[in-house]
């Protein structure tokens, strides 16, 4: 036990397991989806999607959070109060936990707020204004300072920390022809209008998956790109994919609409997108859309998103506009290509299969087949293919493979499925019986700050959450069986650090890139049947992104023995404290991954290994000398009582 709560408490901590939550005897709240608000007016938790949106259908990433049973020793919620909780409520603002705030039931039951009789649908986060073209601009457009201050000045939006050392790794690529890295965006070749967004962005220097993407994706050829989480990887195919497009955009894409004057009645237009971008989970997608809507701005691209839970008639109209840029979940993205009329891939330049190994599994197989090789989808050897990831087992890279061209370029930062310093990982010994107990300790244990923490089954997170929420703490959940309405407004609550703390299946352990997670907690850890160390990796990247610092802290007992021995490889490989009780597995002499090697997957006899080091002032792979990037951070990562909203602002 002597591994037990090592984590800097601060000095008002509580003893090792003296903390007990203020009790409260007013019986349970144990409302199936724990959707909670203050008022206990009857509101219903599983609210179906008054707003016409499709059932959560099998668009999204179930694989995780598909398990309901997390078996023996799992707790059961509720005997702690819907109550007031005068003690813990104390306790919680004493310590620096922001009020809860309660969820607005009107909109989920009638999609209109009280105060806003004109609104009939929820602001779903796919409906985001996007620059739009209009034929009179040419090739650049005018700037539009609403949108500007929309898209890049929100206050929330990621800002990039002074902790690049973690970035460091040997990028070793694989190619058969050398890729000259760059080092500066602004000696990329790399349109203006593309040099001017990545400004406005505060993109200052390029990450080391950017420095080898952008030369290779320029030159045109298919490319794996595997890059550690929260290392600008999105970036690394947009950049230069947009910036190719953007000089050509009037000669390649479908003609539009002009949006000053579109009449949904007789202007609509079938969606034939240039570039199409496939995720796993519809977070993801928004998040994904977002980058682009920034890095199209002032362009002739016109970008959009679908994904399941939005009703499908608003997604129609979006795609009715025509779009460029298309981000999709697979079984939304599917259901609007079965649809005649509404959505062409015969013009694609560009696929892009973000978190590739992910989506390369059995469960998404018939959709991808369908996306990637049904009879619409452009078959020239000018569609150009690439998957991006943190991780990339071996199975999912051969059936990459199937996808790609013999001679593409594979760039990998660092080790595949490796993880960075920026990370600071805890393992605590932890009894199912005990981890409420504990996982209360240890938000108390530490200053509080933006916390996500992940379960393995949904039941678990309605049960987590509804503890910490009837704790007086600002809590929120998500996972597939919420309707999209409530998921979105829960990532809205945890990103403007209304509910700072989020409890979360593996729904949103990929991508997801949130400002200010200091801290990630694996209640959880997953298991080989919840996505095993990948999963783990992809876990606690939701902190310590882009150069910032973070903690993850995950509880372990016997029943994680499944992923003990690659978890303390991990810990070991990034210098992390190994505790007592995982000790005797540490491995003697060099270490070695299962899925180290790319020699099963190079592609052709002819392919060169280089490697190089970015951010040395040493001679590069392509013999040129550069200036190793300054990174300067616009703040400090904070510890901030979870919230860092502006007075005020409603963005987001
Ligand atoms: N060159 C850059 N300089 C500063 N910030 C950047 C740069 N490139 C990307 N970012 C920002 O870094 C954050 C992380 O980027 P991104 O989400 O693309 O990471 P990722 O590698 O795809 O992570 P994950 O594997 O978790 O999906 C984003 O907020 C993005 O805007």
């Amino acid at each position: 036990m002597s591994d037990k709560w090592d984590l800097n408490p601060k000095e008002d901590a509580p003893e090792e397991g003296s903390t007990t939550p203020p009790s409260d005897d007013e019986g349970t709240n144990n409302a199936a989806n724990a959707n909670k608000g203050a008022d206990d007016d009857g509101a219903d938790a599983n609210v179906a999607d008054a707003n016409g949106a499709d059932a959560n259908g099998a668009d999204d990433k179930n694989a995780n959070d598909a398990g309901d049973s997390n078996g023996a020793g799992e707790d059961d919620a509720g005997d702690n109060g819907a109550g007031e909780n005068i003690d813990a409520r104390e306790k919680a603002r004493l310590h620096g936990f922001v009020e809860r705030t309660p969820y607005d039931y009107s909109v989920y039951a009638t999609g209109r707020k009280d105060d806003d009789a004109d609104r009939e649908e929820p602001a779903w986060l796919a409906n985001a204004a996007v620059y739009e073209w209009n034929d009179d601009y040419g090739d650049v457009g005018p700037a539009i300072p609403e949108l500007e201050i929309e898209l890049f000045g929100s206050d929330y939006r990621m800002q990039a920390g002074t902790k690049f050392d973690a970035f460091k790794y040997e990028v070793t690529v694989e190619a058969p022809e050398p890729v000259h890295l760059i080092r500066e965006f602004a000696n990329a070749g790399l349109h203006p209008v593309m040099l001017e967004n990545i400004k406005l962005c505060g993109y200052r220097f390029p990450t080391p998956i950017q420095m080898y993407c952008i030369p290779a994706i320029l030159a045109g050829t298919d490319v794996v790109g595997i890059a550690q989480t929260g290392s600008g990887k999105t970036g690394a195919y947009f950049i230069p994919i947009l910036s190719r497009l953007m000089g050509k955009a009037k000669k390649l894409a479908a003609p539009r609409p002009n949006p000053r004057t579109y009449n949904p009645a007789t202007d609509r237009v079938r969606a034939e997108p240039l570039v199409l971008v496939i995720c796993p989970a519809r977070e993801l997608a928004v998040q994904i859309f977002d980058e682009a809507r920034r890095l199209c701005y002032r362009s002739l691209l016109r970008p959009a998103v679908v994904y399941g839970g939005v009703p499908l008639r608003l997604q129609l109209e979006e795609l009715g506009r025509g779009c460029d840029v298309l981000i999709a979940t697979p079984g939304r993205l599917k259901a609007l290509m079965d649809k005649p009329g509404v959505l062409s891939l015969n013009r694609v330049k560009f696929t892009i299969i973000d978190e590739a190994d992910e989506m390369l599994q059995d469960d998404w197989e018939e959709d991808m087949k369908r996306i990637l090789a049904g009879a619409d989808v452009n078959a020239d050897d000018d569609h150009t293919y690439m998957m991006f990831s943190a991780t990339f087992p071996k199975e999912a890279r051969k059936l990459a493979k199937r996808y790609m061209m013999d001679d593409h370029v594979r760039i990998r930062v660092g080790r595949t499925g490796s993880t960075h310093t920026n990370i600071t990982q805890k393992i605590v010994y932890v009894d199912d019986s005990a981890k409420r107990q504990a996982l209360y300790d240890l938000l108390f244990s530490l200053p509080p700050a933006r916390t996500l923490i992940f379960v393995n089954s949904r039941r678990m997170a309605d049960l987590l959450d509804d503890y910490l929420f009837n704790l007086e703490l600002p809590s929120t959940s998500i996972h597939s069986d919420r309707t999209q309405a409530e998921r979105e407004d829960a990532i809205r609550a945890f990103r403007t650090g209304q509910m700072p703390i989020m409890v979360a299946t593996g729904v949103t352990a990929r991508g997801l890139d949130i400002k200010n997670v200091l801290h990630v907690i694996n209640y959880d850890l997953p298991s080989a049947a919840h996505g095993g160390i990948d999963e783990y990796i992809h876990r606690i990247g939701r902190t310590a992104r882009i150069g910032n610092e973070g903690l993850a802290t995950s509880f372990y007992n016997d029943r994680n023995e499944d992923i003990a021995d690659a978890l303390v490889k991990i810990l070991v490989e990034t210098n992390q404290d190994v505790p007592d009780f995982l000790a005797d597995r540490i491995p003697e002499g060099e270490l070695v991954f299962d899925d180290d090697s790319d020699k099963d997957s190079v592609s052709s006899e002819d392919t060169d290994t280089k490697t190089a080091m970015p951010g040395d002032t040493a001679t590069d792979a392509a013999g040129e000398i550069a200036e190793e990037p300054k990174w300067t951070a616009a703040e400090e990562p904070k510890w901030d009582g979870g919230n860092d909203t502006p007075a005020g602002d409603e963005a987001w």
